[in-house]
């Protein structure tokens, strides 16, 4: 049986979750809405989710998920492994309060946090792979693309529905699903802010495989990552480096051109009137089920 050691952990249970780190004291606060674990026999780190009810990225659970990359780097895991306490949703993507009427300091941080969280995971040394286990719209797909390899279950949707939102998808949110989808089917996805379904998904190439269970989706990404068993791992890092260095150099030399051109769309009344009525649609729906 793999012992799971827990680095950080927590939400799970009412046991606060210092009490349940049992290596290391941590330099970082606790987290609220993640749960990192170590599986000691095979040194893969896992990451989940937990931010119900549909783990929006807010500024904190993105802060969260920088630590737990950071985390599993300094600890030379294996690999890691992002997946979500939610049996519907993976992420609900990024989370829409945070744009609609929002405070000048507060959304600049959250933009920032984004950036950084998304170049960490895109440019990871270490082997990382997603685990899908429920919807992954927008800021769901960036985090998935983000990732070497995905395992997804049936019946869920998956892509970058935006401009159904009245919103854009950034530049580096298309690159990385380019990496992934030919660029005719993104083309026409992404204008039309199409999600897929698992199985379309597959059919594109947005997700490697299909797996009926979220424990066979767990087993799929760790033989992803033991599959670099035998190879260098600095070999590997610097390999992966050359595929993505582009995209990375691209947003780190355009940050902050990037924050004003999202502070800019976001502030248009259009976009605070349009993200105003898919947040009221999202809510009347929420009270029917
Ligand atoms: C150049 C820059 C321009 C700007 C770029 C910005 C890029 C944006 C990226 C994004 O990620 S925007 C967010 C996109 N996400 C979505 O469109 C998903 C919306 N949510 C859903 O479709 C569904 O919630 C779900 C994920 C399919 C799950 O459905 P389920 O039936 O399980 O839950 P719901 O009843 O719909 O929701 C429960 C609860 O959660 C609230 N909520 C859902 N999604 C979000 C969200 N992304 N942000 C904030 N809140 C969300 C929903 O309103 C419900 O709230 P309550 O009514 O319970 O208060």
């Amino acid at each position: 049986m793999n012992i799971i050691r827990t680095v950080r952990s927590v939400a799970f249970s009412s046991i606060p979750n210092r009490t349940l780190s049992t290596t290391r004291s941590l330099s970082t606060p606790s987290a609220q809405y993640t749960a990192f674990e170590v599986n000691d026999k095979t040194g893969i780190a896992t990451l989940t989710l937990n931010r119900p009810p549909v783990n929006s990225l807010n500024l904190e659970l993105l802060t969260e998920m920088r630590n737990c990359l950071k985390d599993a780097e300094t600890n030379k895991c294996k690999g890691l492994i992002i997946t979500s306490s939610s049996n519907s949703v993976f992420t609900a993507g990024l989370d829409l309060l945070e744009m609609y009427q929002p405070q000048d300091e507060r959304v600049k941080s959250f933009w920032t946090a984004l950036q950084s969280m998304w170049m960490e995971l895109y440019g990871s040394k270490i082997p990382t792979a997603a685990a899908i286990n429920g919807h992954a719209p927008a800021g769901g797909c960036l985090i998935a693309t983000a990732c070497e390899y995905r395992v997804m279950l049936p019946n869920f949707t998956i892509g970058l529905n935006e401009t159904l939102i009245g919103i854009v998808a950034p530049k580096w949110f298309v690159s990385a699903f380019l990496n992934v989808v030919p660029r005719r089917v993104a083309e026409q996805a992404i204008t039309q802010g199409k999600l897929f379904t698992t199985a379309e998904a597959h059919n594109v190439g947005l997700v490697d495989d299909v797996v009926n269970t979220k424990e066979e989706a767990i087993a799929k990404c760790e033989q992803f990552i033991g599959s670099f068993k035998n190879v260098n791992p600095y070999a590997r890092a610097l390999t992966k480096q050359q595929f993505r260095i582009k995209e990375l150099q691209e947003l780190e030399q355009q940050r902050e051109k990037d924050l004003q051109i999202f502070l800019g769309l976001i502030m248009q009344p259009s976009v605070q009137k349009a993200m105003g009525i898919y947040l009221e649609g999202l809510k009347k729906k929420s009270k029917k089920q």
